[in-house]
């Protein structure tokens, strides 16, 4: 039996089992195997060199990227031409996009790669997905998302796991466990092949954010719904799709709402704007090094000079802005930077 007839039978499987205390075993070990299954879909036949196709077959450019993804003809391909100086073809028929359009949003002295990717649609070759709600459509492609192990939204789970080669499987919870326990734990793991293994749970987790931690390959990736053509539904829709956590509301034919979704997507990306400058110069104030939101001092200077932060040459460094307790502020490879901030790096 082929890979995905055996994810189809156990797909079956779980949606005929009752959800109760006597299937609760017996679901998490189809979770599991549903889990390894698809894993083994996405990463191809072992020894093919096929995982290591990754992305999606653009260079990366830039200071951060943004995959538009949606149904056919949502207005992904208008949205990038509107946004950036790209042009991307668009037209009233489906799967007008073939192949993934980059086109670059500056942004607050950012570089921001957007993706126009071909349409998506959920079981394309039976020729789904006509006249979709909205809402319908999100589900859908969160649902799609997340099999290929994409977590929309969320953090990790706060768990500790690393395999070992000996000792058993040695199993921590430093909270109650109410939607999983150590028995799941141990018949998941069995499931994966794993005999030895360290875990400390620091949160209330399920199966299938345990599952995830096993897998250990999920992407956890921040996600705005943009809700396109307000223009030719009712106030009363818009409202509600508005109201919606992570969304955003636009009409690209009547150029509705894109500055708030452009400000939107920068609050999404989390990034910071550093502003370096020389010994007796003012800052450069056109190119700052754009870095992401919990960056220290190291990592600016991991971004100026692979070298900089190196103990041979970094001695400390000047801070002016909303990081400085004091303007300017010496500091060491370890304080955190704030949007604005200015930081000068002194050399040995
Ligand atoms: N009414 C209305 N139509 C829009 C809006 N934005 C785009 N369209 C139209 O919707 C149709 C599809 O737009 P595209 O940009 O090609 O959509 P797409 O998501 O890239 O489609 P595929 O590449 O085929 O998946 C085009 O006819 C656009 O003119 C909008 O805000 N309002
Ligand atoms: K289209
Ligand atoms: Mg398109």
């Amino acid at each position: 039996m082929g890979i995905l007839e055996r994810i189809k039978e156990i797909e079956e499987e779980m949606a005929r089992t009752q959800k109760n205390k006597a299937t609760e075993y017996h679901l998490g070990l189809l979770k599991s195997r549903l889990a390894r299954l698809r894993s083994q879909l996405l990463e191809g036949p072992k020894g093919q060199g096929k995982s290591d196709e990754k992305g999606f077959e653009v260079v990366k450019y830039g200071d951060a990227r943004v995959a538009l993804i949606g149904f056919p003809s949502v207005g992904k391909s208008t949205l990038l031409s509107m946004l950036t100086k790209t042009k991307s073809e668009t037209a009233a028929y489906e799967f007008t996009t073939l192949t993934t359009i980059p086109g670059i949003l500056e942004y607050r002295d950012a570089k921001i790669q957007l993706l126009d990717l071909p349409g998506i649609i959920e079981g394309a070759s039976q020729g789904k997905g006509r006249g979709r709600q909205a809402e319908e459509q999100r589900i859908l492609l969160e649902r799609e998302l997340e099999t290929v192990g994409i977590r929309l939204n969320k953090r990790p789970p706060n768990v500790y796991f690393a395999k070992k080669n000996t000792g058993g499987i040695l199993f921590t919870a430093t909270v109650p466990l109410t939607r999983m326990n150590e028995k799941m734990a141990y018949m998941i793991l069995h499931e994966y092949r794993i005999h030895n293994a360290e875990i400390l749970i620091r949160e209330d987790i399920t199966v299938d954010e345990f599952i995830d931690v096993v897998e250990g390959n999920r992407q956890y990736i921040r996600c705005l719904y943009v809700y396109n053509k307000i223009d030719s539904t009712t106030i009363e829709h818009v409202d509600r799709l508005a109201r919606m956590d992570n969304s955003v509301v636009v009409s690209c034919e009547l150029e509705l709402n894109l500055d708030y979704l452009v400000e939107k997507i920068w609050e999404y990306l989390q990034l910071i704007r550093v502003y370096t400058k020389r010994q007796g110069n003012p800052p450069d104030l056109k190119e700052p090094l754009i870095l992401r939101e919990d960056s220290t001092v190291e990592d600016a200077c991991k971004a100026i000079h692979r070298s900089l932060a190196d103990p041979t040459q970094f001695r400390y460094a000047l801070v002016w802005g909303r990081s400085a307790k004091h303007d300017p502020q010496r500091v060491g490879l370890t304080h955190p930077l704030l949007d604005e901030d200015v930081l000068q790096v002194v050399k040995k």
